[in-house]
């Protein structure tokens, strides 16, 4: 089948339309398909995804799509961003109108809720082996991304083709660097365990601790990422890159993280409900905190920082018992691993 268009982004929230603004701007043309035919209107005669991301206008390239056989028809490259508790779902809606050669990359972070499984399992359960898979990853907010600011990011997948034509669509020599990468693994690991992460540095500052104990969340976080990858095949240099490292300072020092945030409510002593539904968009961390901490649990893979947010979400635990907890650990060398 011929394409009709150059790719098609499933997915119409804020990340979703950022990418696709970001593959329109490139002089591709882009389908951009959402399951709300009245938002989908909305975008056609705003010519703005006012709802997510007010004020920024969307290429001519970029085309809004209500309905899925269409979106799928388009192309065979498909972008899906939408939340991991809907990406299986949504892989399920599409199966019986994929293409022959459709190839399938996300952008979404996180696990599947309940079994805990990296998206890559849940596409090969759900689509069979026959398309190549990929996953973008790393420090990229939807409203920089959508105005064009400079921003970098990461891709790998199952098959180096398909990669590198990710590269080719997505790379903007004024906006946007994109980095090929190999560990398909750890940049889907990263994009998760960074929600969690990003929620105890919000916490941390939401109590009114300061620079010193953001720091040590981050560089422990990033400890705990690192072990949790290695027990599961992930490459110990991923994490000090784009979706390791990279997403890790950005959500966690910067306001526009919506786990940052989240943390931050709880922090200030606002109950987990009424945090998620001020901020009112998808905090991937809420539920990707389960799903961490009980594959660190079943892998035996200690990560006292998981835990104790999970305790905070889920056992009543508070902040500050959270973070008294951390502090009375017992003393050990920083090189010690696993212990
Ligand atoms: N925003 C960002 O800066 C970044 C986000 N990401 C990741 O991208 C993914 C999507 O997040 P983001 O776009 O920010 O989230 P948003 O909350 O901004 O938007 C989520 C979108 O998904 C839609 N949606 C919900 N359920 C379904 C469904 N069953 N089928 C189709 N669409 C559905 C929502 O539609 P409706 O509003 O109608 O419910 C909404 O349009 C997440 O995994 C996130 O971690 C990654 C990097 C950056
Ligand atoms: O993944 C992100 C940036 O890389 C977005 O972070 P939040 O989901 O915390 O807003």
């Amino acid at each position: 089948m011929k394409n009709t268009a150059d790719i098609t982004v499933l997915g119409a929230g804020s990340y979703g339309t950022a990418l696709a603004i970001s593959l329109a701007s490139n002089g591709h043309r882009t389908l951009l398909w959402g399951h709300d035919p009245e938002s989908i209107e909305n975008l056609k005669r705003d010519r703005a995804n006012e709802a997510f991301l007010p004020g920024i206008s969307l290429p001519d390239l970029l085309i809004p799509e209500a309905d899925l056989a269409t979106a799928l028809a388009a192309s065979n490259n498909i972008l899906v961003v939408v939340p991991s508790h809907v990406f299986g779902m949504v892989l399920s809606q599409a199966k019986p109108l994929l293409r022959e050669d459709s190839r399938i990359v996300w952008a979404t972070k996180g696990l599947e809720p309940e079994t805990g499984r990296l998206l890559q399992e849940v596409a090969g359960d759900v689509l069979g082996d026959k398309y190549p898979l990929a996953v973008l990853s790393g420090p990229t907010f939807a409203k920089e991304l959508a105005a064009g600011m400079p921003t970098a990011i990461s891709v790998a997948g199952t098959d180096d083709g398909f990669t590198q034509d990710l590269v080719e669509l997505l790379h903007s020599p004024k906006r946007l660097r994109v980095y090929a990468n190999d560990d398909f693994i750890g940049l889907q690991l990263g994009g998760a365990v960074k929600n969690v992460i990003a929620i105890s540095a919000g916490m941390s500052d939401g109590i009114g601790f300061g620079a010193n104990a953001r720091t040590a969340l981050i560089t422990r976080g990033l400890v705990e990422l690192s072990r949790l990858g290695e027990a599961i095949g992930a490459q110990a240099s991923t994490f000090m890159g784009m979706a390791g490292l990279g997403d890790l300072v950005l959500t966690c020092t910067d306001n526009q993280s919506r786990n940052r945030r989240f943390g931050l409510a709880l922090g200030r002593g606002q109950g987990v409900e009424e945090a998620q539904k001020e901020i009112g968009q998808v905090v991937e961390g809420y539920r990707n905190t389960k799903e961490v901490y009980a594959l660190a649990k079943r892998l035996g893979v200690e990560m006292p920082i998981t835990e104790q947010v999970y305790r905070v979400l889920y056992e009543g635990g508070t902040p500050h018992e959270a973070a008294v907890t951390l502090l009375a650990r017992e003393k050990k060398s920083e090189t010690q691993d696993n212990e």
